[in-house]
């Protein structure tokens, strides 16, 4: 049986002062249930999330991570220097990454390989645009944007990675997909995953993103392909976060 696991996505948003709040808001309401935790903030403050979430039951991680281990790559962060800051996750291949960084299947790929490498759970993410929704490209777009990572990652490895499936129309709208529609492509993707290894589709935590709130989270998870949630707008209000946490039970 999969465990849940709710990630906030805090995206470019913070301050030391409120994060204090906001982490320990979660942290104290944090009761033990079906869902794991974690929060991916941006890279400034993991020192702070490991200063202060340390010892707790609430994980942390990154929004990105350089495909490359060192070197001159100018305002990239190594998954090296991730993991010394005691990051669990990374998120790659955010559709805000790929639209406005213009990162390729293969370079996230590429970043996928290098998190696992050091350890880092990578949490990949895929979704299709409205256009291509409405096109009817939906499969077609997403199949690609996981097979590139299959193909960088031996079965022992691909075990360890989680997929998020985050349309891109029902990030930040207030438009969720339904829990028919988004089931429909978790079970696309897990079966994408079984073709490699059984073993590994079995085992991989698929979580849906977008607009995911206390209010429709249960539902959403009670899908049976649905692991979890990769939480933006609502991960920054601690009760909204528990709120959905709480959903998976
Ligand atoms: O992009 C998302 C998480 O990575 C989803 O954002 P919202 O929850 O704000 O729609």
């Amino acid at each position: 049986m999969r465990r849940k696991l709710v990630i906030g996505n805090w995206k470019m948003n913070g301050s030391l002062a409120g994060n204090s709040v906001l982490l320990r808001g979660i942290v104290d309401g944090h009761a033990a249930g079906k869902a794991d935790l974690a929060v991916c903030v941006p890279a400034p403050y993991l020192a702070q999330c490991q200063a202060e979430l340390s010892g707790t039951p609430v994980a942390w991680g990154a929004q990105d991570v350089s495909a490359y281990a060192a070197g001159a790559y100018t305002g990239e962060m190594a998954a090296s220097m991730l993991q010394e800051f005691g990051c669990r996750y990374v998120i790659v291949g955010h559709s805000e990454r790929r639209a406005y960084h213009h990162e390729s299947n293969e370079l996230v790929a590429q970043k996928a390989h290098a998190a696992l490498n050091a350890g880092l759970t990578p949490v990949v993410c895929v979704g299709e645009t409205l256009e291509e929704r409405e096109a009817g490209r939906t499969n077609v777009v997403v199949c690609a944007q996981l097979q590139a990572v299959l193909d960088v990652l031996e079965n022992p490895a691909l075990e360890k990675i989680v997929l998020a499936y985050e349309p891109v129309w029902a990030i930040g709208t207030g438009k969720t997909a339904t829990p028919a529609l988004a089931q429909e492509v978790h079970a696309a993707l897990r079966k994408q995953v079984a073709v490699r290894s059984a073993d590994a589709a079995a085992k991989v935590q698929i979580l849906y993103g977008g607009s995911m709130k206390p209010d429709n989270a249960k539902d959403l998870m009670a899908q049976l392909d649905i692991d979890g949630g990769l939480i933006g707008g609502a991960s920054l209000k601690a009760q909204d976060f528990l709120g959905i946490a709480k959903a998976a039970d």
